[in-house]
């Protein structure tokens, strides 16, 4: 088994897995942020028809080819066409037909003349200048053609994009299917959220921070409860949840002691323990397996391990599912706005709020960061990659921070 790689081992291994991704098709209000499970190809023009982006004269350029302010052009107006009506009159010379936008352009014109460049009356119009051929007319299929490949099977459905397909008539599209997210929290220790903690207990809160990590991501989590740390219930626990999810996550019980047992569950089950244990901090002891093509992540159970190494190596899996090919977190350069004051002798993750203040990011670190403090990751957004044999870091240190939540920085 492979065991203390490093953090890129890690992902490298995570990302190389082959993993079932599934489709279905939503109505298109609810696919904001979905990615798309095929192409859009379009089956019309748009617009479907040439026409006008003014609300003026429909008529033939060549009427008006001696047209000048002195001398302007009469022509007879031989018909009226709101948007969303046609014509059945065609021009002929001397003739023009009044027309909103949107409306299709008649047989015959060739011009749109804007109503505030001319004089008219019921009947007729004058003109006072000349156009050539074709000016102000949308043509037919400028913004769509019929056989274009209008959205990409992989590309994020936008608000923009809902519009289009409902131009394009689907009221219905495929989709990557939120990934069902199992998360199973381990330890005879834990109770739950509504119990009253009695000497030695304490309540399950890596099961909801986790729980909603996955909802931030757009995944489903379904959060299982409490197992105890008995081989044969955590074992249960996980044969039960292969049945239906996508990937299963676990806290608890991953390193060397005598109740840490969610390893060897994952072995008896008959999955695959791709690697167990990181060179990172915090979160080392993670161990991850595979069972057919499913990812099983035993994480740590110390809240703010099991928290960060979630979204350094769980998020890319669920991002996958969700049919998103881009994973990384992104880097920025940052001001530091605290010290820490040890030289590192392990690769850490240290929590830390990003902010942007008049052109430049700062950072700070909260004052607690071990493995084992909840509170402390309250409002963060951002990790401080703090590289082995690194540090001491003072203030106003250049420093980089992966960002995990943009809108929370800026
Ligand atoms: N002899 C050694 N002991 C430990 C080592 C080691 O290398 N040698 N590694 C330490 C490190 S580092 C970590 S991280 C932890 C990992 O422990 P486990 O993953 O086995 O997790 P547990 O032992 O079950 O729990 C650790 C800690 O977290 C609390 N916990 C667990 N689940 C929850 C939950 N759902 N909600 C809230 N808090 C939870 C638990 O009560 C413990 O305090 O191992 C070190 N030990
Ligand atoms: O590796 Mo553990 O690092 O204390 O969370
Ligand atoms: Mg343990």
């Amino acid at each position: 088994m492979l065991t203390n790689i490093s953090i890129e081992k890690a992902n490298e291994i995570l990302l190389s897995q082959d993993i079932k991704i599934n489709t279905i098709n939503i109505p298109i209000l609810e696919s904001l942020g979905y990615v798309l499970g095929e192409n859009i190809i379009s089956d019309m023009n748009m617009p479907p028809f040439d026409r006008s982006p003014l609300d003026g004269y429909a008529l033939k350029s060549e009427d008006i080819k001696e047209a000048t302010e002195e001398s302007p052009v009469d022509l007879e107006v031989i018909d009226y066409i709101p948007a969303g009506y046609v014509s059945s009159k065609k021009i002929e010379n001397g003739q023009a037909i009044r027309i909103m936008t949107g409306a299709k352009i008649p047989e015959g014109a060739d011009i749109i003349i804007k109503y505030e460049d001319t004089e008219f009356t019921e009947k007729n119009v004058k003109i006072f200048n000349y156009l050539k051929p074709n000016s102000n007319i949308v043509k037919m299929g400028e913004d769509i053609k019929i056989g274009d490949v209008v959205l990409k099977k992989g590309h994020i459905i936008g608000a923009a994009d809902i519009g289009i397909l409902a131009t394009l008539g689907r009221s219905m599209v495929k989709v990557y299917s939120k990934p069902k997210v199992a998360i199973l929290a381990t330890g005879d220790e834990l109770i739950g959220i509504d119990e009253i903690p009695k000497e030695g207990k304490i309540r399950n809160s890596n099961s909801y921070t986790i729980a909603a990590q996955v909802m931030k991501l757009g995944g489903e989590p379904i959060v299982l409860g409490i197992c105890d740390d008995k081989l044969e219930d955590i074992k249960c626990e996980l044969k039960s949840s292969l049945e239906w999810a996508d990937i299963i996550i676990t806290t608890g019980g991953v390193s060397v002691g005598d109740a840490d047992l969610v390893k060897e569950a994952l072995q008896e089950i008959g999955g695959e323990v791709l690697f167990w244990k990181v060179r990172v901090k915090p979160g080392t002891p993670i161990a991850v397996a595979k069972y057919d093509n499913k990812l099983i992540f035993g994480l740590s159970g110390n809240p703010a391990a099991a928290s960060i190494t979630f979204e350094k190596f769980v998020r890319p899996t669920i991002l996958r599912l969700m049919g998103k090919t881009k994973y990384d977190l992104i880097k920025i350069e940052s001001t530091l706005e605290s010290e820490f004051t040890k030289v590192s002798n392990q690769n850490r993750y240290v929590r830390a709020i990003t902010y942007y203040k008049d052109g430049q990011f700062f950072t700070k670190l909260p004052s607690k960061h071990s493995s084992g403090i909840l509170s402390s990751l309250s409002g963060t957004n951002s990790l401080f990659y703090i590289k082995a044999g690194t540090g001491p870091y003072k203030n106003g240190d250049k420093i980089e921070v992966e960002i995990l939540d943009c809108s929370e920085v800026l």
